[in-house]
């Protein structure tokens, strides 16, 4: 679960990104978030895993209050979040297998379970025989796979992604849409900003939009729109 109250954003240049957010988003939704840009939907996301910190207001994921959360406990949040982004950030200097299993290397798990939990998410992505490429070998489409089999490596209850497919023709973006379905699916919460108006409007889910640092509206099965 996540709960956003009342969360003010003011960046040290003066702009507002977020001017009073309420939402609730319960365990195992699907949550496009939408809007024009510059419209602080990044910010938006940025603040749910703390890489952005709120000027005012509270977030509580999983029963974890952002505001409270010292920063030696922020690894402790992270491990219960994955993170997708638009230009992957993969390990240039590692391959797939190694990208992946560094997600779980830095908790510490013992290297049975990390090749077990390493192949099974390898395999949901559709990479088992791409484990030993470098991620300059790998096309887009497979890029963003790694970065996903990495963000749910721990068995994240939510996996937040910004523009996931922003990168990727459109046959590559279903293809990795019908991955986030089955992540879904498995139970896993999933945020997404996108501006793809097509995925949107077809994969229905609940759509949040976002203008002016405001949440305008909030649709369950709703449609890609937004006035400006
Ligand atoms: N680190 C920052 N410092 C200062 N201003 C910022 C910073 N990040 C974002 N902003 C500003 O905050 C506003 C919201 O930006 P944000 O990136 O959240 O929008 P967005 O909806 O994700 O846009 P886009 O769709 O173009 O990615 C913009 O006016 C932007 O210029």
């Amino acid at each position: 679960m996540i709960v956003m109250k009342d969360v003010y954003k003011k960046y040290p240049n003066g702009v507002v990104a977020a001017n009073g957010i309420n939402i609730e988003i319960n365990r195992g939704e699907f949550v496009y978030v939408v809007g024009p840009s510059g419209a602080g939907k990044s910010t938006f996301i940025k603040m749910m895993y703390r890489e952005e910190a709120p000027t005012s207001g509270d977030i509580i994921i999983n029963g974890i209050n952002l505001a409270t959360l010292r920063n030696k406990r922020v690894p402790y949040l992270r491990r219960q979040i994955g993170v997708v982004f638009q230009d992957f950030k993969l390990l240039p200097n590692l391959n797939v297998y190694e990208n992946v299993a560094f997600a779980l290397e830095v908790i510490e798990e013992t290297p049975q379970d990390i090749r077990k939990k390493v192949n099974d998410v390898l395999a949901l992505v559709g990479l088992t025989q791409k484990v030993r490429m470098f991620p300059n070998e790998l096309s887009g489409g497979e890029q963003q796979r790694v970065s996903i089999a990495r963000s749910i490596v721990n068995v994240p209850k939510v996996v937040i992604a910004d523009e996931p497919t922003g990168n990727l023709d459109p046959d590559t973006s279903w293809d990795i849409m019908k991955i986030f379905e089955e992540i879904n699916a498995r139970g896993t919460t999933i945020v997404m900003a996108t501006h793809n108006k097509e995925i949107v409007n077809t994969i229905r889910h609940r759509v949040i939009v976002v203008e002016g640092g405001l949440i305008t509206r909030d649709e369950y099965g709703g449609e890609y729109a937004y006035e400006s």
